[in-house]
């Protein structure tokens, strides 16, 4: 039988803070001291580093953690591409000539739950931008999962970070760092790279993740808002070590056997090993996954007047090379107060040369409905470059006639957004194969807005630059 170092009290332990030099020892003594890469590392462990950046990336950029495992993850045969299994597959395909670019608004009705994938072969790429050979770009994804994924198992992404949304159902991560229990409203960070494994305490899944290829998420400048506030460096929780001592001593495809599954250039090739990859007894370094409560976002708007623009409300941002424009920034819409006087609350209608594709976790939207054909909880919208939006006529009605008292709008709520510099296109799956696209969006949200205006003041007209 494996033997694993945790007691199940200990397992959900974590270590505090974003982008810490951090360090985790299952075993004391498992670390070196004054040294990354001993002649005879502790215990009999063998060092292994994970670079998240390149060696010479600027310090305050550098990224990179060193574990102290049983085994190096290189010790097992070439990787080969791997075969459907029982027909179900992730749908991954993001070459730019299989994406659709239309500057339609679009919107689905909540993904539909399964009960035959696990975690990898539940993932949906829905839409995306770029290229993960040039690491340049993202992918935007749905997850519906109603196995955990083998004991056996595990699962890196060589083309980017990815941040998990939980949205219904919990999701019980092993990686090779330690565990992380993420639950909806909960969001987890895996960057490339580091192996994993999802496992289902209460049965099935359903959420969003974005697939970061290029750079990694950072929290937002606090600039005048000064030193706190928005998601507090203190609530991100890192894993602490925790390790399997199952080396394996028997034939490579015997039952004690590991399949290693990666993904790479966003295809998914397999290997099977004898040892367990979760073997890592100690770690320290700054590249670690890292899970957050989106409940602890301490939300900040105005206390006067005008609805401000929603980058108040990023949790977390992959900068550009362009100062202030993100590849992706996920921003999230909590319950809060809104007290602005003279002001039309809900968000303005708006063109904006960022993409916007959001999802709802719980609840309801402030400026869309709920309820069958609206925006539902497990479902999405985009509204990619240029395309306008903004409320639907029932809202807008609401929101111009609504008394302005302090109101608490999205009680027990909470919408987010992923938001990219990037025009964003649409796999097949998600505008054809999921079946879950309204065709009456526009109509259904628009359709019914009426024209207020109240014609040319008595003393303007007849004059001439009306056309
Ligand atoms: O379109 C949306 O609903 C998201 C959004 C919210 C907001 O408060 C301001 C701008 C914006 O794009
Ligand atoms: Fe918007």
């Amino acid at each position: 039988m494996p033997v694993t170092n945790f007691d199940f009290k200990e397992k959900y332990r974590y270590q505090n803070g974003f982008d810490s030099y951090l360090e985790s020892e299952a075993v004391s003594g498992a670390l070196p001291i004054g040294h990354n890469s001993p002649q005879k590392p502790p215990l009999g462990l063998y060092a292994e580093k994970l670079s998240g950046t390149a060696f010479t990336a600027p310090r305050h950029e550098n990224k990179q953690s060193w574990l102290y495992r049983i085994l190096p993850s290189c010790s097992h045969p070439p990787f080969v591409q791997a075969t459907p299994r029982n027909g179900q597959e992730p749908v991954l395909e993001q070459s730019p000539a299989r994406l659709h670019y239309i500057p339609n608004q679009l919107r689905w009705d909540p993904f539909d739950h399964e009960s035959d994938t696990d975690f990898v072969s539940g993932l949906r790429l829905v839409a995306g931008a770029g290229d993960p050979t040039l690491k340049q770009g993202l992918g935007m994804y749905i997850y519906a999962a109603g196995k955990s994924m083998s004991a056996q198992s595990a699962f890196y992404s060589a083309d980017g970070d990815l941040l998990i949304v939980a949205q219904d159902g919990v999701l019980d991560i092993r990686t090779e760092f330690g565990w992380l229990l993420v639950r909806p409203m909960e969001i987890a960070v895996i960057p490339r790279g580091v192996r994993y494994q999802v496992l289902l305490p209460s049965g099935p899944v359903r959420g969003y993740a974005l697939e970061l290829y290029q750079g990694h998420f950072q929290l937002p400048e606090l600039g005048p808002i000064g030193s706190n506030g928005l998601a507090n460096v203190r609530d991100f929780q890192a894993p602490v070590a925790c390790f399997s001592e199952d080396h394996g001593s028997i034939a490579l495809d015997g039952p004690n056997s590991y399949t290693i599954t990666a993904k790479f250039n966003n295809t998914l090739f397999e290997t099977k090993q004898p040892h367990t990859p979760f073997d890592v007894v100690a770690w320290h370094g700054n590249y670690y996954p890292y899970k957050y409560d989106l409940g602890r976002f301490n939300t900040i708007g105005s206390i006067s007047f005008d609805h401000p623009d929603p980058s108040i409300f990023t949790v977390l941002s992959a900068p550009s090379d362009h100062a202030g424009t993100a590849i992706a920034d996920f921003v999230i819409f909590p319950p809060r107060w809104l007290v602005g006087e003279d002001t039309f609350r809900p968000p303005w209608y708006h063109r904006n040369t960022m993409s916007e594709f959001m999802g709802l976790i719980t609840g309801a939207y402030d400026a869309k409905k709920g309820g069958k054909g609206g925006f539902v909880p497990g479902g999405a919208s985009l509204h990619n470059v240029m395309s306008g939006h903004g409320p639907d006529a029932a809202s807008y009605e609401g929101a111009r006639n609504a008394e302005l008292k302090p109101q608490k709008v999205g009680e027990g709520s909470c919408a987010f957004m992923f938001e990219s510099c990037l025009m964003v296109g649409v796999t097949d799956w998600g505008l054809e194969t999921c079946h879950k696209v309204q065709e009456d969006y526009n109509e259904h949200s628009w359709g019914g807005v009426k024209v207020h205006w109240k014609g040319m003041p008595e003393g303007e007209k007849g004059q001439g630059h009306l056309l």
